[in-house]
């Protein structure tokens, strides 16, 4: 039977066979590993809730942030992701697609709010740990801004989440009939920045005060992109910069746990396993951190970097890696020096634990349980009194490992933080192995409204520094010796407004702010003052 009205060449037959297939994998597929098998109901009724009456929905949501946000955000969010062609009802948001080349501009004027203060773009080409989910990446974008309304109280009729569709080269969407994108290989190259230029000169043609959060860009075009924008507009890019600052915070933290001042950061050994986006993201911000602590000369530079081993998918990395990736270039050991502390080219995770002793491992690889028993077992041997494990993988069944690993086979004399929230870990006798949740979510609500509310017309690293700096003495000394490295969720709403305040003092002092509503930087500069 053919809809006529609708011109629909497709029968009831097709439709039902339809519906079965998405029912079936949506049942295979409705878990997050061991996490929560009802994670992906909870999300559907608060889903439900949001199209419905959206300030019950967010009421909701900030009245029970620690139950929900996991179900809005990470971990939830990448099983949305992996069923949102299934779970798609309505559109949230706007899709601008590699056919929209030349129509962007008008395109915009679409949206239906006459401001817009924050968006979240991302292409979906590297979602979470779960790689390239196309336009089903959405869901990142729509979660983030969850976040920068119930954590920063952004007004939710202001806020745009984006997907730039310019394809997909995962296979199985390619072939997929629920796919809701262009079943097509991705653009690349020129034809690429040319779609990702026209939609940012379309968005801040229309709202030229708007803020633009990157999200989940592949890592070779997360660094290109922020590049090439971030000194025109207000963007940032949270996978880099937003994590740069938590994992700094949290390696601060991991310093003050072991009862050392944080001046003493220069002085500790990081293994990092995973150079992407995030991983080199981190490297970067903690070198030039360590930097500014011996001195903030070129030479201080220069030896901060030999605190750091960075292990990819080949191995340690070294001078002697082929066609190395420019951006870890910078990180590259000296063949030399690694042979005199036993190590090589492309040596193996558990080989440079074994020979580094390191102070903290951290873990951007996306690989679930790289931090596997012999490597942890080789941890034992570090020269700290107390180990710093970061396994800041997301979502939960790709972190590096769980704490319940973690604190088993080092005992409680350790600091973990994980991507994905986690249980404490009950180890006996009262004792508890605290789960910190090592994420950027303490970060990007504040810096976005810190940023806003300054006017700023750029982010620059010293915002994004302050805003580092603020959440990593935000802890108490007793809590951070309790192991208690990054606050509750349940206090995100205070910790973004330290956050925010930070951003715009420095915006201040760098005389980048313009004010905003009405508030120019004079008023701003005698609100810096009385902080
Ligand atoms: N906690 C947070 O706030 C936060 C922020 C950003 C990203 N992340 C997570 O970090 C992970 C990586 O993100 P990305 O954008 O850098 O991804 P990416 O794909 O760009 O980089 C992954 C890196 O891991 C390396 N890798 C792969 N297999 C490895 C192995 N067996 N051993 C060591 N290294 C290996 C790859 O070579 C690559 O360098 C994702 O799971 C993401 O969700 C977490
Ligand atoms: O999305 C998150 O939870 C953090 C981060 O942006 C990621 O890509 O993993
Ligand atoms: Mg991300």
């Amino acid at each position: 039977m053919n809809f006529g009205l609708f011109c629909f060449n497709i029968s009831i037959a097709n439709i039902i066979e339809l519906i079965v297939v998405d029912l079936k994998r949506l049942q295979v597929q409705a878990r997050d590993g061991p996490s929560d098998p009802n994670a992906l109901a909870k999300w559907r009724i608060l889903n439900r809730l949001h199209d419905r009456n959206e300030t019950m929905y967010y009421k909701v949501l900030i009245a029970n942030i620690e139950e929900y946000a996991p179900v809005v955000y990470t971990p939830t969010v990448g099983l949305v992701c992996q069923n949102y062609s299934g779970l798609f009802r309505r559109p949230r948001g706007m899709y601008f697609s590699a056919e929209d080349r030349g129509e962007m501009m008008s395109m915009v004027y679409n949206w239906p709010a006459e401001q817009v203060d924050m968006i979240v773009v991302t292409d979906g080409s590297r979602v979470l740990g779960l790689g390239d989910l196309g336009v089903h990446g959405i869901g990142i974008a729509i979660g983030k801004l969850d976040l920068y309304v119930a954590a920063a109280g952004i007004n939710p009729q202001r806020v745009l989440p984006v997907m730039i569709d310019v394809g997909t080269n995962n296979g199985k969407l390619l072939k997929d009939p629920l796919y809701l994108g262009l079943q097509q290989h991705r653009l690349d190259g020129d034809d690429y920045v040319a779609v990702v230029d026209e939609f940012m000169e379309a968005v801040f043609t229309r709202w030229p005060n708007v803020i633009v959060q990157f999200e989940d860009f592949q890592s070779k075009w997360a660094f290109k992109l922020l590049q090439r924008y971030r000194n025109t507009y207000r963007m940032f890019n949270d996978d880099v910069q937003g994590t740069a600052g938590v994992a700094i915070a949290g390696l601060l933290g991991a310093v003050r746990a072991q009862g050392r001042p944080m001046i003493d950061f220069p002085k500790q050994k990081i293994v990092v396993a995973g150079a992407g986006s995030a991983g080199i993201g981190v490297l970067n911000a903690a070198r030039k951190t360590m930097a500014r602590m011996l001195g903030n000369n070129e030479i201080a530079y220069e030896s901060a970097k030999s605190q750091f081993w960075v292990v990819d998918a080949k191995g340690l990395i070294t001078e002697g890696r082929e066609n190395i990736d420019p951006d870890a270039l910078p990180f590259a050991r000296n063949l030399k020096e690694m042979d005199r502390q036993g190590l090589r080219e492309g040596a193996s995770l558990v080989e440079v634990v074994k020979q580094v002793k390191p102070d903290v491992l951290l873990g951007l690889s996306a690989v679930g349980g790289l931090f596997s028993k012999e490597v942890l077992e080789a941890l034992k041997d570090s020269t700290s009194t107390r180990p710093a494990i970061f396994a800041m993988s997301n979502p939960t069944k790709n972190a590096e490992c769980t704490p319940e690993v973690a604190f088993s086979i080092l005992g409680d004399n350790i600091i973990f933080a994980s991507g994905s929230p986690f249980r404490d870990v009950d180890l006996g006798n009262g004792r508890i192995g605290h789960c910190n949740q090592g994420n950027n979510m303490y970060l990007f609500p504040g810096i976005g409204l810190g940023t806003l509310l300054s006017g700023s017309r750029v982010i620059s690293d010293g915002m994004l520094q302050a805003a580092a700096e603020r959440l990593a003495a935000y802890m108490s000394d007793d809590e951070v010796i309790q192991g208690i490295i990054f606050p509750s969720i349940s206090r995100i709403r205070d910790i973004t407004q330290e956050v925010a305040a930070a951003v715009i003092k420095e915006a201040v002092e760098e005389d980048l702010a313009e004010g905003h509503n009405g508030m120019d930087a004079r008023e701003l500069r005698k609100l810096s003052q009385v902080n």
